[in-house]
């Protein structure tokens, strides 16, 4: 097969991904998830004209030229709203977030007053209007306070909640599952012999799915035979998962199995081999009978964090719903150091943000580019991005950046 350009690929990856179902759950638990439906206010806010101060309701026109002096007649607090009605001659003291009581249409604060008694003198002119926060100031009852596709942020929740809203319409977050795979793969904090390589992408891949929302389950690692990962394939496909993402075994050796495995398996690769570097043996496609979508990321840790964050973190993001683009998501930036020109693969190299010039980052490639080493990879703050058959660059040009996660 051709080496399928970058952009080709990812859209047509999510030109599969239909949103999957919706479910209610408490706004508790609604923390990055995504919006099914909208949300509508059930309750003006504020629900009455308020005081934004703590001070003294009163009728402007009694305060217009100081000082005057008015009668003290009651108390309107937060939640304790004041019964009467601020007559002419009279002030009620008020409170912030307490109802403006009627007759009142001014506020004036208390740095502004003296008090002897029952008698205030007012300091200050007052006018209508001043320090009040008006009824639905905020937003009506009745109004979509948030649209569906949209991820619910930390203060969003505090506006569904002010709505008087307590559950959300939201879509599942999609369920994927992930196969490790590789003879030499052991776990973290094994004591690994000098011929094992710890299974150290599982735990990128896996954080990077989470992040975007999705439910991770690990189904271990599997040996390199054919019988082994046909076996873990099919269970795979029969465990009720969304998406399935294979790490290792992508590429061309004896031991590469991933591709005639998930086709055996009955998954139809609408993709394998990309234009993209490092992340060359990328596969994907779709299982005929379960629907299930299958990414097979390559083992080097660097090339599946890199396929990860170009390929399953849309398609987490558009099973929910979200809208993606279908490319990755580029900023502007200029080279702190000369760079070659690239040949057909899209490059993403691990790289510094080393200054800022004229509002862009200065970026510079980290000396080595080896799709396996790990340092690099978490000491980079972006990856420079070189498209296909760029010519070479100067220190200076501008070029493209890809961020990683914070
Ligand atoms: N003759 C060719 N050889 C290779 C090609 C090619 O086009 N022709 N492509 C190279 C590229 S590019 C990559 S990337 C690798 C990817 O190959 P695989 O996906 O088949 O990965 P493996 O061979 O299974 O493993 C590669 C490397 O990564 C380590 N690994 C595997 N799984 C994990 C894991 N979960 N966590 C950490 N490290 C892992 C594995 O031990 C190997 O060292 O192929 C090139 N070869
Ligand atoms: O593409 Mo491989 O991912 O260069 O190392």
């Amino acid at each position: 097969m051709a080496l399928i350009p970058v952009e080709e690929a990812l859209a047509l990856l999510l030109s599969t991904a239909a949103p999957l179902g919706s479910e209610t759950v408490l706004l508790e638990q609604a923390d990055g998830r995504v919006l099914a439906a909208p949300v509508i206010a059930r309750r003006t806010t504020p629900g009455a004209d308020v005081s934004a101060m703590d001070g003294y309701a009163l009728r402007a026109l009694d305060a217009s030229s100081v000082p005057a002096t008015l009668e003290l007649i009651g108390e309107s607090a937060a939640g304790r709203p004041y019964a009467g009605r601020v007559a002419p001659g009279t002030t009620v003291r008020i409170f912030t977030g307490a109802v403006l009581p009627e007759g009142a249409d001014s506020i004036i604060i208390q740095e502004d007053t003296r008090r002897e008694g029952n008698a205030i003198t007012l300091t200050e002119a007052a006018t209508p209007g001043r320090h009040i926060r008006r009824a639905g100031g905020d937003f009506a009852a009745g109004e979509v306070l948030l649209a569906p596709g949209h991820r619910l942020r930390a203060r969003d929740l505090a506006l569904v909640a002010a709505g008087d809203v307590d559950t959300v319409s939201v879509a599942r977050r999609p369920r994927v599952a992930m196969l490790s795979t590789g003879d030499e793969l052991v776990r973290p904090g094994t004591g690994a012999a000098a011929h094992q390589v710890i299974v150290s992408n599982l735990y990128s891949v896996a954080a990077l799915a989470r992040a975007a929302g999705a439910e991770v389950t690990d189904l271990g690692i599997l040996p390199d035979t054919m019988e082994a990962t046909q076996a873990g394939v099919r269970a795979a496909l029969d465990g009720g998962f969304d998406v399935l993402v294979t790490t290792g075994g992508a590429s061309v050796g004896d031991h590469d199995l991933i591709a005639p495995a998930l086709t055996a398996q009955g998954v139809d690769l609408a993709v394998h081999r990309i234009a993209l570097r490092p992340g060359k043996p990328l596969m994907f496609g779709r299982s005929a009978a379960t629907r299930t979508q299958v990414l097979g990321l390559p083992g080097n840790p660097v090339s599946a964090h890199v396929c990860a964050l170009l390929f399953l973190v849309p398609l987490i993001k558009a099973l929910q719903g979200l809208e993606v683009p279908a490319h990755p998501e580029l900023e502007p930036a200029r080279l702190a150091g000369d760079v070659k020109a690239n040949e057909q693969r899209m490059d993403f190299q691990r790289a510094e943000i080393v200054g800022h010039a004229e509002g862009v980052p200065l970026v510079r490639a980290l000396p080595v580019q080896d799709s396996s080493m790990l340092r690099n990879l978490a000491r980079a703050d972006v990856l420079l991005v070189r498209r296909p058959h760029a010519p070479a660059a100067a220190a200076g040009e501008m070029c493209e950046i890809l961020r990683l996660e914070d």
